[in-house]
């Protein structure tokens, strides 16, 4: 099967049934193994465990990327390359916003 049809076949390709999650830096160094990989690019999360076989990079370069940040990888590669509709059915979801620390007075006083 093809990638492009394997995404149409209504299978559970995140292992999550359709359910978009918030992703941790915590969580997302977790899946950083071939057969249970998430890469975050702009933000966004997705399992890339299915697609591994079928990226025309091969799965070592993949795997560069596993379990963090691909963006700058993913650029330096091919920019031009649709992700977002490619990888569709593989979002896991979007990375938790980070509490940021204050460098200012705390707000009550
Ligand atoms: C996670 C999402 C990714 C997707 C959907 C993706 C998809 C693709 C596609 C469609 C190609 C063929 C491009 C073409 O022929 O023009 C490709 C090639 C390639 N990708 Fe990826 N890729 C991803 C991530 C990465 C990452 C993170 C790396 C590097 C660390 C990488 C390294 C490569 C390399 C080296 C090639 C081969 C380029 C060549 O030989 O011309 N890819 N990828």
């Amino acid at each position: 099967m093809d990638w492009i049809r394997l995404t149409k076949s209504g299978k559970d390709l995140t292992g999550l049934k359709g359910r978009l999650i918030e992703v941790t830096e915590e969580e997302l160094k977790n899946h950083n193994k071939k057969d249970d990989c998430w890469i975050c690019i702009r933000g966004f999360v997705y399992n890339v465990s299915p697609y591994m076989e079928y990226h025309p990079g091969g799965e070592d370069e993949l795997m560069r990327a596993a379990g963090s940040d691909g963006t700058d990888l993913f650029d330096q590669v091919h920019r031009w390359v649709n992700y977002e509709s490619m990888l569709k059915e593989c979002l896991v979801g979007r990375m938790a916003v980070k509490p940021t620390i204050s460098k200012g007075k705390p707000w009550h006083l």
